[in-house]
């Protein structure tokens, strides 16, 4: 039987990470974040100089860091030429450049041929979450989901993760900010492949939202 893969997108502080890395580890599954890979490369872009506001420059330099994802969710992990690189993608200025970089054509044509080949590595199934998985990296995955919640509860998430160094207010509407040019850029934006099915998570807690996508993942697997 061909491995299931799950494909998980939605806005920033939907339950994404947390959600894809729990179902992965419930069903023994892979596990892979695309957004710290697009994070990943703007950091790389941000500590070499790169402007990153200069797309013709972010695509010149496209191939130069050699990023690395591990897929085990119970360990999740990225390198940049060989250095961890897990704390600083987390970064107020990664986080406020990453959109730019991300609507780079060159830059998604680097990371969505890594992550299909992952995927394809993976022969016990996958859980792969971002923007664009259900639409345009794994148009044929086994399972589609797209996680919503209200601008209100996802940053609230978001600026409790940040320890009060953003308002709540702040952190929101750094999110909408966000969540616009990634819906809005030319390039596989963000949004919902028809055959999703979406999940608002708004006032689930993680564990309800977690066993509804596996009980629909399991049902998938049932009537294969
Ligand atoms: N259903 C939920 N209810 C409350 N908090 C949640 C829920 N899902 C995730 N969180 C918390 O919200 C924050 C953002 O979740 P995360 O999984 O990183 O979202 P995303 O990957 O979509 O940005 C984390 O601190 C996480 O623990
Ligand atoms: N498949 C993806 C995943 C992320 N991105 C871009 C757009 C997002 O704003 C950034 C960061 O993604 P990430 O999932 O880490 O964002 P959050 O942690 O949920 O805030 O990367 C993308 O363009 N395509």
């Amino acid at each position: 039987m061909n491995p299931v893969i799950v494909a998980i997108d939605g806005p920033s502080g939907t339950g994404k990470s947390s959600t894809s890395r729990a179902v992965a580890a419930e069903l023994g599954l892979s596990y892979l974040d695309t957004g710290a890979q697009y994070r990943a490369i703007t950091w790389w872009m941000l500590s070499n100089g790169v402007d990153v506001n200069d797309p013709g420059a972010v695509a010149d330099a496209v191939d130069k860091p050699v990023i690395v994802s591990g897929t085990d969710p119970g360990k999740p992990a990225i390198s940049v030429d060989g250095l961890d690189a897990s704390g600083p993608i987390r970064s107020q200025e990664v986080t406020a450049a990453v959109s730019a970089v991300s609507a780079v054509p060159e830059v998604r044509a680097r990371m969505v041929a890594y992550q299909r080949s992952t995927t394809a590595a993976a022969p016990g199934g996958i859980v792969v979450e971002g923007r664009d998985i259900g639409i345009t990296v794994l148009p044929t995955a086994t399972v589609k989901i797209f996680l919503t919640a209200s601008a209100e509860a996802r940053a609230a998430r978001r600026s409790g993760e940040l320890n009060g160094a953003l308002s709540v207010a702040e952190t929101q509407d750094a999110l909408i900010r966000r969540d616009a040019a990634d819906s809005g850029r030319k390039t596989s934006p963000l949004a919902k492949a028809d055959d999703a099915i979406e999940v608002d998570t708004t006032t689930l807690t993680l564990e309800q939202v977690v066993e509804r996508v596996v009980a629909l993942v399991e049902e998938k697997r049932a009537s294969r």
